[in-house]
């Protein structure tokens, strides 16, 4: 119904959902604009041509109204499914910069790696519900990005 409940709505109610999805890959940290002196002084270690791995963890969340009859922004169920053709199969298990054409001409940091997330998952869903991306590269450090 139209009730109004505590000034909102019944079937205006909007709500934030997140699902957390993890996986492994490797990459490496270099500029194709910078020389190899300033790619090894910006980015350090993770310079090293041998590359490296993360243990990623990315957190996606979805903002829409709450469907009345499902109580339900999206099902979680769905929602992982749209995870698991973007993230895991196009992310797990795979070199970053070799294997997603993205990464070719873009640095593989976490930053990027939030928008190309956000720009595989906006393609899948309705339009305007995709809210935030943000990628864990390690326990301490993440990006986020709102498709800014
Ligand atoms: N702004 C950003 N800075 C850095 C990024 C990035 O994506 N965005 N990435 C890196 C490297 O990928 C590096 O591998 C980060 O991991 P690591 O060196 O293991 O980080 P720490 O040793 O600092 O580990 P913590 O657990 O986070 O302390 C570098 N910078
Ligand atoms: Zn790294």
């Amino acid at each position: 119904s139209n009730m109004m409940d505590r000034g909102h709505y019944a079937n205006e109610r909007v709500a934030y959902i997140t699902r957390v999805q993890s996986f492994s890959a490797c990459h490496r940290l270099h500029s194709q604009s910078l020389s190899d002196d300033e790619n090894k002084r910006i980015f350090g270690k993770c310079n090293n041509p041998n590359g490296h791995g993360h243990n990623y963890k990315v957190e996606v969340t979805l903002r829409g109204k709450i469907n009345q009859i499902t109580g339900m922004v999206m099902n979680f169920a769905d929602m992982q499914l749209h995870i698991e053709e973007t993230v895991m199969k196009s992310l797990d298990h795979k070199n970053l910069d070799l294997d997603v054409a993205y990464f070719a001409n873009n640095v593989s940091t976490s930053e990027n790696l939030a928008v190309w997330i956000w720009d595989s998952m906006a393609t899948r869903l309705p339009p305007c519900m995709l809210y935030e991306v943000k990628v864990y590269e390690t326990e301490r450090s993440a990006a986020m990005y709102r498709g800014e």
